[in-house]
């Protein structure tokens, strides 16, 4: 039976003409769904009748909290959810000056092999639907009983390698009658799958498009990050300049400073060089986060602020970013990882 969390409100007005009832009222059970219910029975305009007919037809399935870990010193939270095939995800929310981010996973694991990152240690497990993207976005608030102004597709997994349920998600996260969360509020971060950029671009959203770069010639990319073997710099740069020509959208690059491997001022003048012909751009400098199955540390402070000199003399914006969550593993990927293998 199809999850009714995992349909637009378009798909749910089909849908609900397919089972002999008028469009509209698709759109009320949409409303529904949204306002946080846990079972059809709780839909309380509809009649009887037609929550029969939904119920022989539609399951509404809910992810579910298995742990909370809060980090006493910043307020992180960080949640484990479990799915209905006992798959666990992981969710985190931060607090910032301007309101609540969410930080969402969008597949169970991932297929990408990147060197530094969890996430991928154990391959990808599966595609995570739509309902359980944006059903992490609406538990989050329900338990908490905050309003999350910024998502992030920034949690475990590769968004664009399951492109299709991360753009009904992005329609359903922005439909008023939905999350209603604007567009702009929306990030979705990519380790740079070339052809999806584009596709990405020609659906002219006005989201925000993030691109995890973190080495600034192709040879470094190629050592840390499989997807570098198949697109060079040079493509995923094109594809950026379309993402930007076709939506106007500030593109940001993540990069993520590892000692000794992508943080001499070498690399800062090579970044500085592949980014200055770029319209709009910005460059979050993170700090690695340590993970145990891996040798790479994070950067001095003293290589982060020489990085962040040279940027700056060559006029290359960007922001240093404060860690949050260090206390509770935040690293993506690592609680998930470490509630499979205790
Ligand atoms: C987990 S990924 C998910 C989104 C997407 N797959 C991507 O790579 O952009 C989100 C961000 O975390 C970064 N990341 C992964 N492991 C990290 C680590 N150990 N330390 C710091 N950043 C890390 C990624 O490179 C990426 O910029
Ligand atoms: S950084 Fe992103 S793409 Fe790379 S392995 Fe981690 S989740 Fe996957």
């Amino acid at each position: 039976m199809k999850n009714l969390l995992d349909l637009t409100k378009d798909e749910l007005r089909k849908e609900m003409e397919s089972i002999g009832m008028k469009s509209f009222k698709g759109n009320q059970v949409f409303k529904w769904i949204y306002s946080g219910i846990n079972t059809i029975d709780d839909m309380k305009n509809i009649s009887n009748s037609h929550k029969d007919m939904i119920k022989n037809n539609y399951e509404l399935k809910r992810i579910s909290l298995v742990k909370k870990y809060e980090d006493v010193k910043d307020g992180t939270k960080k949640y484990l959810f479990s799915l209905q095939d006992n798959n666990i995800i992981e969710t985190v929310l931060m607090k910032y000056k301007y309101g609540y981010t969410l930080c969402i996973s969008s597949q169970a694991g991932c297929r990408m092999g990147c060197e530094f990152c969890a996430s991928t240690i154990d391959g990808l497990e599966r595609n995570l639907t739509v309902g359980e993207m944006t059903d992490q976005i609406m538990s989050v608030e329900q338990l908490e009983g905050v309003r999350i102004s910024n998502i992030v597709v920034m949690g475990s997994g590769e968004p664009l390698d399951n492109f299709d349920n991360t753009v009904k998600f992005i329609k359903v996260a922005n439909d008023p009658d939905g999350l209603n969360k604007g567009q702009r509020h929306l990030s979705i971060s990519t380790c740079g799958l070339v052809p999806e950029i584009y596709k990405l671009a020609d659906l002219s959203l006005q989201i925000n498009l993030s691109v995890s770069l973190h080495a600034p010639n192709d040879d470094l990319r190629r050592q840390l990050m499989p997807i570098a073997k198949k697109y060079s710099l040079n493509e995923l740069m094109k594809a950026c300049r379309y993402y930007y020509e076709k939506t106007n959208r500030k593109i940001t690059f993540e990069y993520a400073m590892i000692s000794r491997v992508n943080d001499t001022a070498e690399c800062a003048r090579m970044l500085a060089g592949l980014l200055k012909d770029m319209e709009n751009v910005m460059v979050n400098l993170i700090p690695m986060n340590e993970i145990d199955e891996r040798d790479y540390k994070k950067s001095a402070d003293s290589s982060v602020e020489q990085f962040s000199s040279i940027l700056s003399k060559e006029n290359i914006s960007h922001t240093v970013r404060r860690k949050l969550g260090t206390e509770i593993e935040a690293a993506c990927g690592q609680l998930r990882r470490g509630h499979k293998n205790p």
